[in-house]
């Protein structure tokens, strides 16, 4: 039997998402190639509204206009990294939102590096999976096969603790159970289902999802980092009753978080405290 706890989380989820389709939050993606057209239709099914804009010639101009910011390090090369920093300082200084993915941080010293000298930029919440949590929280290399994560996201509760403290961000490891922690408090969302790991770049569009969620109540990072999650997760879980295999999950799950409605949110949702 759910608890008032529980049942809070599921009204909340319902909230953040009503929130995001009636404000439509403007969110800057510098996201990497193979994650673009995921990631904007991701926002878009969801109510936001995408702009994939790096240059740093317009980040003055632009960013102070968006609703958040979402950086994604997924190919990233020497030349997309001052800009990348420079809209992120934009950001802090403006007092808005920004939401980090650490694709394959510990894969190579550049990128390791790359993502902790962001880090230090003040990110609002980073989310990655089990194997680039690990890595940033013990700074160390090698520790990352390459994009996919080979820990589960239970081994990697204590480094999120570890590196939401050294931070000061929210962090979520996703995974069978998606964690999010900031530091102190630590909940588990336990939606989706595994063949989502099988379609390149679930994981770069559920932090975009986060951006949009935390655009809308920036000073409730966690709750709205765990509901993106979890609808996220909830919109997976739908899409998987009509796939046929990772390229239909796709397109079902981005048709299904377009559809989804309050009975759908609030039955999913599956949010506890740990
Ligand atoms: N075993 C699983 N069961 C259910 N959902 C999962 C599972 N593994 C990953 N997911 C979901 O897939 C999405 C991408 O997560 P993940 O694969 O961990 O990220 P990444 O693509 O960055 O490695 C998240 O929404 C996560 O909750
Ligand atoms: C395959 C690949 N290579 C560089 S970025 C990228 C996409 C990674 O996406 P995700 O982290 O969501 O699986
Ligand atoms: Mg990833």
């Amino acid at each position: 039997m759910e608890d008032g706890e529980e049942r809070e989380w599921r009204a909340k989820a319902w909230t953040y998402l009503s929130s995001v389709r009636s404000l439509s939050p403007l969110i800057q993606c510098i996201t990497n190639f193979v994650s673009m057209d995921l990631t904007a239709n991701t926002l878009l099914s969801a109510g936001a509204s995408p702009a994939m804009l790096h240059s740093p010639n317009e980040s003055p101009d632009f960013t102070p206009k968006v609703n958040a910011l979402y950086i994604n390090v997924g190919t990233l090369s020497d030349n997309w990294l001052p800009a990348m920093e420079l809209a992120a300082q934009l950001a802090s200084k403006l007092n808005k939102p920004w939401v980090l993915d650490p694709v394959a941080a510990g894969a190579s010293r550049f990128r390791l590096k790359a993502c902790l000298d962001l880090i230090s930029l003040k990110p609002t919440v980073i989310r990655g999976n089990a194997s680039e949590i690990i890595a940033l929280a013990k700074a160390s290399f090698p520790s990352t096969k390459g994009v996919d994560s080979s820990h589960d996201s239970t081994d990697a509760v204590e480094a999120a603790k570890s590196l939401a403290n050294s931070s000061g961000a929210v962090v979520a490891v996703s995974g069978a159970v998606d964690f999010v922690t900031d530091g102190n408090r630590i909940v588990g969302a336990r939606n989706g289902v595994p063949m989502m790991q099988k379609i390149t770049a679930t994981g770069c569009a559920v932090t975009a999802l986060i951006a949009a969620f935390v655009a809308t109540d920036p000073s409730h990072a966690m709750e709205a980092t765990a509901s993106a999650l979890a609808v996220f997760g909830v919109a997976g879980e739908l899409g998987m009753e009509t796939a046929r295999g990772p390229a239909s999950l796709r397109t079902h799950l981005i048709d299904s978080l377009h559809g989804l409605d309050q009975t759908a949110v609030i039955s999913g949702v599956k949010i506890t405290a740990i």
